[in-house]
């Protein structure tokens, strides 16, 4: 016992020294942040002067690639993007509240999306349709609007295409985010439940786990995620499949994380604004266009995408809404329009096009 207790003595005595050093460099690093933010500040008066963007997705595109680059651990790449993302946060909105609306409602995963890409201070905004996130930003209302694009299950979200034709806003970013659901409850177990809400997507992309685990509980669906979670928040019988952020927002406890029957489940968000980013050196670049309807049209739009030797990473058609069989082919190219293969690329496919637009080119989605 007498062996014990010393022993408890002699870890406390170290981790003590452990954390007078974490201490220290704890003072270390806030007086670097500190450095660091006066820095952006600055950056942020000569802005001012031009009326130039605040947020640079470029900018912070080629700092954590830099960074994670450099990094030689023991922190993660993954770590490093999440810690500085956040650091670059906090200093932009020194320079100037960034607003940003999402579809919502809170809770939801595009709210999630704004997180992962903006970090923690932004001013985010849900709104009730994706339509109202492109008007928001048309009327410049907010700098950013976040939305979904496309799911790796359940495919485009055709509001979004169709709105990006009409719209003004240029693809400024996008979001990769793993979808992870949650079944969710007050108290964290399935007593007396009565009910399991989501989205009718949600519940399709869970539907082998309901099954084998809660086969007996009925299943109401509704509008989002987002709305699930407030009702479980709301209803101690009600339980909602959702995500961290609603789990964290609602004070929700997990019955079982990671429900989805895909453990890939991914959905693609677009980060949509008025400026244009510069070339960050890894870039995609997204256009839309339609042909004649004539044969060999498709082949012949492709065609300069080969000839410049530009990577093709997405080609994805839409009805054109002319009731005359046309089509509109939103195509994603890698590289930037300023890049000299793709700018001669797009140079040719104007001339095959009967209607061509540069929706915008951006940093491609990186792993965090
Ligand atoms: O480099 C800039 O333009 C900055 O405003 C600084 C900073 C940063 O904190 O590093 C902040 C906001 C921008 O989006 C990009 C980078």
């Amino acid at each position: 016992m007498g062996n014990s207790e010393k022993s408890d003595v002699d870890i406390n005595q170290e981790l003590l020294k452990f954390r007078d050093q974490i201490d220290a460099l704890d003072l270390q690093i806030l007086g670097l942040l500190n450095q660091r933010a006066r820095l952006a500040q600055d950056i942020g008066h000569v802005k001012a002067k031009t009326d130039a963007p605040v947020m640079r997705p470029e900018r912070e595109a080629q700092v954590l690639d830099k960074l994670t680059n450099a990094n030689q651990g023991p922190l993660s790449a993954p770590h490093v993007r999440t810690l500085f993302k956040e650091i670059m946060s906090a200093c932009r909105s020194l320079e100037r509240e960034v607003h940003v609306a999402f579809l919502g409602p809170l809770g939801t995963y595009s709210e999630q999306a704004v997180w992962s890409f903006f970090g923690h201070c932004v001013q985010a905004e849900p709104v009730e349709t994706i339509e109202e996130a492109f008007r928001q930003l048309d009327a410049e209302q907010v700098d950013f609007a976040v939305v979904p694009v496309e799911n790796s299950t359940e495919g485009s979200v055709a509001r979004t295409l169709d709105a990006l034709v009409d719209s003004h806003a240029s693809i400024c970013g996008e979001v990769q985010l793993p979808i992870h659901h949650q079944l969710l409850t007050q108290s964290g177990s399935l007593q007396g439940i009565q009910k399991i809400c989501a989205h009718p997507q949600a519940l399709a992309q869970c539907r082998n786990w309901l099954a084998q685990n809660a086969p007996q509980i009925q299943q109401e669906t509704v509008s989002s995620n987002g709305a699930a979670a407030k009702l479980a928040s709301e209803d101690p019988t009600v339980a909602a499949i959702a995500g961290q952020t609603a789990r964290e927002r609602y004070s929700l406890k997990a019955v079982q994380e990671h429900i989805q029957d895909d453990a890939n489940n991914t959905t693609r968000f677009l980060v949509l604004g008025k400026q244009q980013p510069g070339p960050s050196g890894i870039d995609k670049t997204s256009l839309v266009a339609s042909v004649p309807n004539q044969p060999g049209a498709v082949y012949k739009m492709l065609e300069p995408m080969n000839a410049q030797n530009v990577s093709m990473t997405r080609l994805e058609s839409r009805p054109a809404r002319t009731g005359r069989w046309e089509y509109y082919f939103f195509i994603d190219l890698q590289g930037h329009q300023q890049d000299a293969a793709v700018a001669r690329a797009l140079d040719d496919l104007r001339q095959s096009a009967s209607f061509l637009k540069v929706l915008g080119s951006y940093p491609a989605a990186q792993r965090t």
